[in-house]
């Protein structure tokens, strides 16, 4: 690695130098691609204009960001690698100046200089994986390891840790402390200096295998997503550029919380849905009970659906007659029920078989003309397949079925339901899932989210579903078995990372173990792992939220604080009048406080709690809507809290967001998931006694 103040006496100012170089350096490769007549190299505008776009994503990806430093640490091998951990695996990673350098700087991208050495190495390179798994116990090679501390874009200290040094001790060094503690304001950041060994294993596992990662509040399993996601993509970019990525969060405020973080890694070509974009091939307007929702949900309905799919193909009963010219050639019912039967054996989607009964009619057909010694070819055979008697008959043995009508119709039709449904569900459970007053057609039926996977699965069942080759499922504790088969089927090919946590599972349907999920995602056996140190709560606070735990999943381990900063942490009682004016209070007291703030509270309690911020003339934002130093205070309801955070809290009337829920142990994990929302600090604001659980 060339040095280019290598003589100055000060180490900052070497390494202020070599950043200025990189940065050079960085300026001089954009202007190369934007330097590129592809005139000159392309046949035909189409060819251009592909090429052109290319080269536009290359100098967007090519941008100096004054805001996001261009490295952020460094690595003094002892040995200078080979070159194969150099190159970095399938990557566009050119080779590190043939293998002769030792000292590496790491960052966001990777930088060459003009003789193509390279001044920063890309994080994801193996060579970077030092960075991050490095230990005294087993260091790697790795005689140095620097952290660089930066202000607003300006690199202001340092931090070196000398792995091999037996006098030196080890723990969290006071950049990672500061990065942690960081104030929150606008949308979630990338952790790229600062990803810890245990995520880093997560985060490099190989794409073959899906990984499903257990974690508390705040352990970093969205983070954890987010950068496998992007090392995946530096290492199989190929395959993954031709198959897609997609990442699935539970709602759309989340998705705009956590949407900066890929493109600030330079991918911006994943995809981010929730599980209901998924399934959207109907309009959703409806709502089901809590019951309705959780057998419509139940794995038990992809066997009825399969039934009923199949309920349409009916045994042939009359021949099929091909008229060709002057003769008629007569295949026997008992033929064409031997094909059907055949077809129905194997494991084929209901439209692929569809498909394939006309050729197979036809062939019958070919046999008989060539028994009567015609010599008819491949185009005879399809032309007899499309032939008018042949459509007939397998219009009659195998009709086109239309996946919405088709649920529209077991949802609405008793009898078919009961014969579609028997032996699977028993009566009671036939009627909680009948709609009372059936709807007239697809378009007018109030459809709810449930139904419409419903529909996803028979879709699947009449023709397979495209499969991706890698997708990362966030909150996945909340999916039923029917979605999490949605999922699945849209990874069959490909593999999965799940994040979620047990106790945040708040519909009555969340997953009681991981081992069930992953069998209805089609990836049974996949490995379990689980984070428990958080970068998120204060030590204080998951403690009390914790108290929580043995009532909304026992058996899970509390989680860790990293955080060295106690937190505030506040418990209020006011009387019940008093209750709304000691909200705006704590609010007013957390506005006092850098950073953003959240004040989540149940979602009846929401529309009271905006007209006293009003009345108060406190600005506030809705989840979703971005924050910024200007507008810092979001009035989160608690079915939208998952997933975020807020440098201070108030959590208003914790006995309202527990009976906000359908049953108790629902509420009491909603609560779970607001007390951990908080980064630096928690004020609980309640007129209603506290649930039993937290005193
Ligand atoms: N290694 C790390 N270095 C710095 N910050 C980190 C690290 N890991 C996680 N964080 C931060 O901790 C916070 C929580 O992370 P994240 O939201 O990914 O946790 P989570 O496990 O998904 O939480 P929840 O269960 O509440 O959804 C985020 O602000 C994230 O940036």
């Amino acid at each position: 690695m060339p040095s280019h103040a290598p003589d100055h006496p000060d180490p900052l100012e070497r390494e202020r130098a070599h950043l200025a170089a990189s940065r050079a350096a960085l300026r001089a490769m954009r202007a190369d691609v934007e330097a590129l007549d592809l005139k000159d190299v392309t046949a035909n505008w189409v060819n251009a204009e592909a090429l052109q776009h290319q080269v536009d994503q290359r100098i967007k990806a090519l941008a100096d960001l004054a805001h996001t430093p261009l490295f952020f640490g460094r690595l003094d091998y002892l040995h200078a690698p080979g070159a194969e951990a150099a190159e970095g695996a399938e990557g566009e990673q050119p080779a590190a100046g043939g293998g002769s350098t030792d000292t590496f700087y790491v960052g966001r991208r990777h930088v060459h200089d003009a003789d193509g050495d390279p001044m920063v190495i890309d994080w994801r390179a193996p060579v970077s994986q030092a960075f991050y798994q490095a230990s005294k116990k087993a260091p790697m090679d790795v005689g140095l390891r620097r952290r660089f501390g930066y202000t607003g874009g300006e690199l202001t200290a340092y931090e070196d840790e000398h792995l091999t040094d037996p006098a030196e001790e080890e723990g969290t060094g006071k950049l990672l402390q500061a990065e942690i503690e960081r104030p929150r304001v606008g949308p979630m950041r990338d952790i790229v200096a600062t990803i810890q060994p245990e995520q880093d294993e997560i985060v490099r596992a190989g794409i073959g295998g899906t990984v499903c990662v257990q974690g508390a509040p705040g352990t970093g399993k969205t983070a954890v997503g987010l950068h496998r996601v992007a090392y995946l993509l530096y290492a199989h970019r190929e395959r993954l550029a031709r198959s897609g990525t997609l990442v699935i969060g539970p709602n759309r405020s989340f998705l705009h919380y956590i949407e900066q973080v890929l493109p600030a890694l330079g991918e911006l070509q994943v995809g981010q849905a929730t599980v209901d974009d998924l399934v959207a091939h109907v309009e959703v307007r409806g709502t089901d009970s809590a019951e309705a929702a959780g057998i419509k949900g139940d794995a038990r309905m992809a066997e009825v659906l399969r039934r009923a799919v199949r309920s349409h193909v009916t045994l042939p009963t009359e021949p099929c007659v091909v008229v060709r010219g002057s003769r008629r050639w007569r295949v026997p019912a008992y033929e064409l029920e031997e094909m059907v039967r055949e077809l129905l054996d194997r494991d084929i989607r209901y439209g692929a078989a569809r498909e394939a009964l006309p050729q197979r009619i036809a062939h019958a057909v070919l046999v008989r003309m060539e028994q009567a010694g015609e010599a008819p070819d491949d185009r005879v055979q399809n032309a007899v397949a499309r032939t008018p008697a042949v459509k007939a008959a397998v219009k009659a043995i195998w009709p086109p079925v239309d996946p919405a009508k088709l649920v529209l119709r077991l949802l609405s039709d008793a009898d078919f339901l009961a014969e579609q449904a028997a032996g699977i569900l028993d009566a009671d459970e036939q009627k909680t899932i009948l709609w009372a007053k059936p709807p007239r057609g697809v378009k007018s039926a109030a459809w709810s989210p449930a139904d419409a996977v419903l529909i996803d699965e028979a879709t699947d069942l009449i023709e397979r579903t495209p499969s991706l080759g890698h997708v990362v499922l966030d909150e996945a504790q909340d999916l039923s078995p029917m979605q999490y088969r949605a999922v699945g089927r849209r990874c069959t090919t490909g593999s999965a990372t799940i994040l979620g946590d047990i106790a945040q599972g708040t519909t009555p349907w969340a997953t009681a173990s991981w081992e069930e999920a992953l069998a209805h995602l089609g990836k049974p056996g996949a490995t379990v792992e689980e984070l428990t140190q958080g970068f998120r709560v204060p030590r204080e606070v998951i403690a009390y939220a914790s108290r929580l735990l043995p009532a909304v999943a026992p058996g899970l381990s509390e989680a860790t604080s990293i955080r060295e900063a106690a937190g505030d942490f506040s418990v209020r009682a006011v009387d019940p009048a008093a209750l709304d004016s000691a909200v705006i209070a704590a609010c007013r007291e957390a506005l006092g406080h850098e950073g953003s703030i959240g004040l989540i509270a149940a979602d009846a309690r929401i529309p009271v709690l905006a007209g006293a911020l009003d009345a108060a003339g406190l600005a506030y934002l809705a989840p979703g809507e971005e924050t910024s130093a200007e507008a810092r205070l979001t009035l989160v309801p608690a079915t939208l809290a998952k997933g975020l955070e807020y440098d201070y809290v108030v959590l208003d009337e914790p006995a309202a967001v527990v009976d906000g829920e359908p049953d108790e142990r629902t509420g009491l994990r909603r609560l779970y998931v607001a007390l951990t929302r908080a980064v630096s600090g928690l004020t609980v604001v309640h007129a209603a006694p506290l649930p039993e659980q937290l005193v």
